[in-house]
């Protein structure tokens, strides 16, 4: 069976683009099922109201919760885990992906203006499991875009969805630590060479070096992650990087 995404938003074609390329293709072959809903389809006034005021005051207007739940009761299989972006949310991450990749599928409430009414996410915890998640430290103008960024990551985590498997197992994140740079020919190019080692034929030497240029740039560019590292991920022979 496919892994079944659904979207729940008042711009369905902004997710338009989960019908394209990788997911297109995944999508054709039965791997992943992707369903986008209007949220006003379950309003019940004329105007087809979606938001209101915030209680207590403060700028802009709150997601209504009773179309909300209308939706959630009409898309959400029983028990399937309902992700709500955020940027008040916790972070997620490849280890979150790979977490969710293992599920038989998501559903995503897309909010828009300054959010949806909370009692939606604390009623919905009653139905299965509920994740209010960031994709990054900024505010965007609402959670369409993480749902494109999130069902990438998850989906092609899948079996059978990103043709080449290994590569999804050397991608960055993977180790917990950044990739290092990658060549192809010509091995000169406007002055400037491919580090010989990776011309060398010596596998475990490429191997040595390729971790050494990880290591090194994931303390250059993310310390975060080297700080983040479980005790034994690093060997002696990442300790002279
Ligand atoms: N950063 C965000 N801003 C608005 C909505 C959702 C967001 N997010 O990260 O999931």
């Amino acid at each position: 069976t496919p892994y079944r995404v659904d979207v729940v938003t008042i711009f369905p074609e902004y997710l338009a683009p989960l019908r394209q390329s990788l997911l297109g293709k995944a999508a054709e072959r039965g791997l992943v099922a992707i369903g986008v809903h209007d949220l006003r389809r379950w309003t019940d006034d004329v105007h087809r109201t979606v938001d209101d005021a915030p209680y207590g005051g403060g700028p802009g207007m709150v997601m209504r919760p009773e179309p909300w739940a209308r939706a959630l009761e009409a898309v959400r299989p029983p028990g399937t885990r309902l992700v709500v972006p955020t940027p008040a949310g916790r972070s997620f991450t490849q280890a979150v992906a790979a977490e969710w990749a293992a599920e038989p599928g998501l559903v995503f409430a897309c909010g828009r203006y300054e959010g949806i009414d909370q009692r939606v996410a604390d009623w919905a915890a009653r139905h299965g499991p509920v994740s209010e998640v960031s994709i990054g430290d900024y505010v965007l103008a609402g959670g369409e875009s993480a749902v494109l960024v999130m069902v990438e990551a998850v989906t092609r985590l899948i079996p059978g969805v990103v043709g080449n498997r290994e590569s999804v197992e050397y991608d960055s994140h993977a180790d917990g630590l950044l990739e290092g740079p990658s060549y192809t020919r010509p091995a000169s190019w406007r002055g400037l060479d491919v580090p010989p080692v990776l011309l060398s034929g010596d596998h475990a030497a490429i191997a040595r070096w390729r971790r050494a240029e990880s290591l090194r740039r994931t303390a250059a560019r993310r310390p975060d992650l080297l700080a983040a590292l479980p005790e034994d991920a690093l060997g002696p022979a990442d300790r002279a990087v």
